[in-house]
């Protein structure tokens, strides 16, 4: 016996003292962290299935994490089949593609943050999103704050997330910085044509744009652009009352987005088949002018140059007229324009001229907001929207007879062509689950008792709406994140790096 102890206990603390540095060095979440439901090897039905080849009733099976098959009609006689998890009439559409957040991680945390951000995204029916640039300290523009980046995000994201990396004039000329950004994983790069509002993002020219897509065909990659340049103002809107949305509206006037368009496409026919930046890719974020700009960009296309147009739900939900004095929870840049202009938008979504959606989400805190005095001039300028893009699309989109198909392709699969994301944005054999369910014709009131995920649900303009279209569950790679309130324990969602 005293020999068995002596031979015994040492060889179970060398089996303890392994184990626990296994745990140490390996603390991926169980499954049963990663996902409300138990089994990996599933399949979920519904009557209205979003897949490229249209809406179908069947069903569509996913095992460890991808779609591996996916039938119609007649499946219910199937042996083959267990572990069904059957949603009715509610819609089984591809998960959501958000190309453009500000989830603010590092450095301004408390303006949003990789956990709340990403909860909410999954509350809404968005997998995957792609984090911006700036509004984050520092501001990703480099190999080593990307890498900052990287571990902000480590094991605190409820969702996959890729990342833009930014294009500064600092960077711009220098092509092994750029490389070093590119070759760490950013899906392409971001730039601005007027100031961005965060200090060490300035913002860039034409000849930095020039540069930086010349070093983005090499890798095949987008550069996304603010796209508004500063012209000279007539009147002075320091004489006019700040609290005035109309104040704040003629300090942005859509000639600013038409300049910057003109000054994109001086470059962006270098992108043409045979052009020095064949391969590169530019993508104009949130238009708001639907007038001059988008012809020209159509234009554009059809000489050949490799460009695309988002715009984002608030430019598509509100106008300039129906916001009241001092509400600044709709201050953002490019500003909300007339009603007209907003049937013009939606008249280009439809018709194909605008390619997709993105959220813009840019929140911050409610004190630069300004929700106390309601200085237009002074706020911070960002719509707070993320967890809410599917229903306000689906609820303001309706009256235009917008189809399941149309809301598939502006959310997801062209995001995801755009972010260059081979293995999502629809529901296909071979494409990772990333699967958003939910019921078109439920209504809900955004209130207080209505379940928020953003950090601060009192700057959101959406607020107090009433809108159709709730989530009920959402799945990321097959892990079932977020059911009927609750989420999953862990955060499981992946860093998505470029190679
Ligand atoms: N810095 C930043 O997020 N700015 C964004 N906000 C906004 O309304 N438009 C933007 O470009
Ligand atoms: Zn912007
Ligand atoms: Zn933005």
């Amino acid at each position: 016996m005293e020999f068995l102890k002596w031979r015994l206990l040492p060889l179970l603390s060398l089996v303890a003292s392994i184990a626990f540095f296994y745990i140490i060095n390996h603390p991926k979440p169980s499954h049963d962290e990663c996902s409300l439901l138990a089994h990996d090897h599933f399949w979920i039905s519904s009557k209205r299935i979003v897949t490229p080849k249209g809406v179908i009733s069947g069903a569509v099976e996913v095992k460890r994490g991808k779609i591996v098959s996916v039938i119609e009609e007649n499946w219910q006689g199937n042996t083959r089949i267990e572990h069904v998890i059957d949603y009715g009439e509610a819609v089984v559409m591809p998960g959501l593609i958000d190309v453009h957040s500000h989830l603010d991680d590092p450095g301004r945390a408390e303006w949003e943050g990789f956990p709340s951000g990403t909860r909410a995204a999954a509350a809404g029916g968005l997998t995957t999103l792609i984090d911006m640039p700036l509004n984050s300290f520092p501001s990703t523009v480099s190999k080593e704050t990307f890498e900052l980046k990287l571990k902000a995000a480590a094991k605190r994201i409820h969702v996959d997330v890729g990342f833009w990396g930014g294009l500064v004039p600092e960077n711009a000329f220098n092509r092994s910085a750029l490389e070093g950004l590119l070759k760490a994983g950013v899906l392409g790069l971001k730039s601005f044509m007027c100031p961005s509002g965060i200090n060490d993002f300035p913002m860039t020219n034409a000849n930095h744009i020039k540069e930086g897509l010349s070093v983005l065909a090499k890798y095949r990659r987008p550069l996304l652009v603010h796209a508004e340049i500063e012209q000279e103002l007539e009147g002075n809107s320091e004489l006019e009352d700040s609290r005035s949305y109309s104040t704040y509206l003629k300090t942005r006037p859509a000639s600013w987005e038409e300049a910057a368009v003109r000054e994109l496409l001086t470059v962006t026919n270098g992108t043409r088949t045979g052009g020095p930046a064949e391969g590169a890719h530019l993508h104009i974020v949130h238009l708001s002018n639907a007038r001059s700009s988008l012809d020209l960009i159509k234009e554009a296309k059809r000489s050949g140059d490799s460009i695309t147009v988002e715009t984002c739900p608030h430019y598509l939900a509100f106008s300039a007229e129906e916001i009241q004095d001092g509400d600044t929870r709709f201050k953002c840049a490019p500003p909300i324009r007339d009603s007209a202009n907003r049937e013009q938008l939606w008249e280009a979504l439809v018709g194909g001229k605008i390619d997709m959606l993105s959220s813009d989400h840019s929140p911050t805190v409610p004190e630069l907001k300004c929700l106390n005095d309601g200085n237009f001039l002074k706020a911070w300028g960002g719509i707070s929207s993320l967890q809410f893009v599917l229903p306000v699309t689906w609820s303001y989109g309706r009256k235009y007879g917008i189809s399941l198909e149309q809301l598939a392709s502006w959310w997801s699969e062209k995001p995801a062509k755009l972010a260059g994301l081979d293995l999502k944005g629809a529901i296909e054999i071979g494409n990772y689950a990333d699967i958003a369910v939910w019921e078109p014709e439920a209504e809900f009131d955004l209130n207080d008792s209505h379940p928020i995920y953003i950090k601060h649900p009192s700057i959101s303009a959406y607020m107090g709406s009433r809108l159709s279209g709730k989530v009920l569950a959402t799945y990321v790679r097959g892990n079932l994140v977020y059911k009927d309130g609750e989420h999953s324990t862990a955060a499981c969602g992946v860093p998505i790096l470029a190679s």
